[in-house]
């Protein structure tokens, strides 16, 4: 049984990443998600200079998943691009490099740094943070998508993939893939948090986290559902040359199984990891290739986006 996963003809050993903001914000957490069973690491999304993000208590585990209102705290942008940098260059497994700029004009100062830069590898542009007060998310913005798309590939050669948020409405994927399938996007990740979800503690009779009155994206088993759909959606919907990185609800062999069903390429776990470390990797690993065993499927590509219809 195979397990090897490419994306823009970066190969992969298998197909399981971090998902970007878990375990992944310093050169320790990212070396140690390199030392685990992972396929391959996302940075923390970068902003141009380093954030402190939202005050605390700001990320909190809970029974069905994760509620967060991290604030984009992050090193800043020449942290990561460095270690991606010296990562390509110690042909580790591949590095994915996160970027949320601030403004349109940040991230297009960003995407020329790395396009000036030795970096080959896989540029994630996050366009779904739900976290940063009185910033609205880009990707619910379709002309802000197609403005910041447009300027990107005015000059940017490199492998860009972008960061979604969950969609909930057929009408959105049939209009957001029309737009999509103009670019030569490396992929979509498939999904971001569902964003101002409000978890409150009964006892105190307040939310459970600080920022924003409590608003926060919401992850784990609550959104499974909502990210197999969203990862779906895209691969019924974008040109086969567009990979599709599934995140969302990933806790066990079986959910990879999943997203791969529905069409990811590669599969991004966060609240499971937060919670139990990079140790995961290995379980998943495990239980992806017990799934596999049973089911008889010797490679990915045996059941990838084979999901049938009833
Ligand atoms: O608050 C955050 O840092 C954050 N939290 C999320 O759940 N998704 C994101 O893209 C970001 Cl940037």
């Amino acid at each position: 049984i195979k397990l090897t996963s490419s994306l823009a003809g970066v190969t992969f050993a298998n197909p399981l990443l971090n998902a970007a903001g878990v375990h992944c914000a310093t050169p320790t957490e990212l070396d140690e998600v390199l030392a685990s069973a992972a396929g391959g690491v996302v940075t923390k999304s970068a902003t141009l200079a380093p954030r402190d993000g939202n005050v605390r208590p700001r990320f909190q585990a809970l029974p069905l998943g994760s509620i967060n209102s991290m604030g984009l705290p992050n090193q800043g942008f020449d942290a990561y691009l460095a270690y991606a940098c010296a990562h390509q260059q110690a042909a580790t497994a591949p590095v994915i490099l996160s970027l949320a700029g601030l403004s349109l004009a940040d991230d297009l100062a960003m995407l020329r740094r790395v396009q000036e830069s030795d970096f080959t590898g896989l540029v994630e542009l996050n366009l779904s943070c739900p976290n940063v007060p009185g910033k609205p998310q880009v990707a619910y913005d379709f002309a802000a998508v197609t403005r910041v798309l447009d300027q990107a590939f005015q000059f940017f050669t490199k492998r860009l993939g972008i960061k979604l948020p969950p969609y909930l409405d057929l009408a959105q994927f049939d209009a957001l893939a029309a737009i999509l399938n103009r670019y030569p996007l490396a992929y979509v990740n498939a999904i971001n948090s569902l964003g101002n979800g409000l978890v409150i503690d009964p006892l105190t009779e307040r939310p459970v986290i600080r920022p924003k009155g409590g608003f926060g994206g919401i992850g784990g088993a609550y959104v499974k559902p909502t990210a197999l759909a969203n990862v779906r959606a895209w691969r019924q919907r974008l040109n086969p040359t567009i990979g599709i990185i599934g995140t969302g609800g990933v806790r066990t062999g079986t959910d990879v199984f999943e997203h791969l069903l529905c069409g990811a390429d590669l599969v991004q776990v966060g609240t499971a990891l937060a919670t139990e470390g990079p140790a995961i990797f290995a379980r998943l690993t495990r239980e992806l290739t017990a799934v596999m065993a049973t089911k008889g499927y010797q490679t990915l590509a045996d059941f990838r986006g084979k999901l049938q219809v009833r």
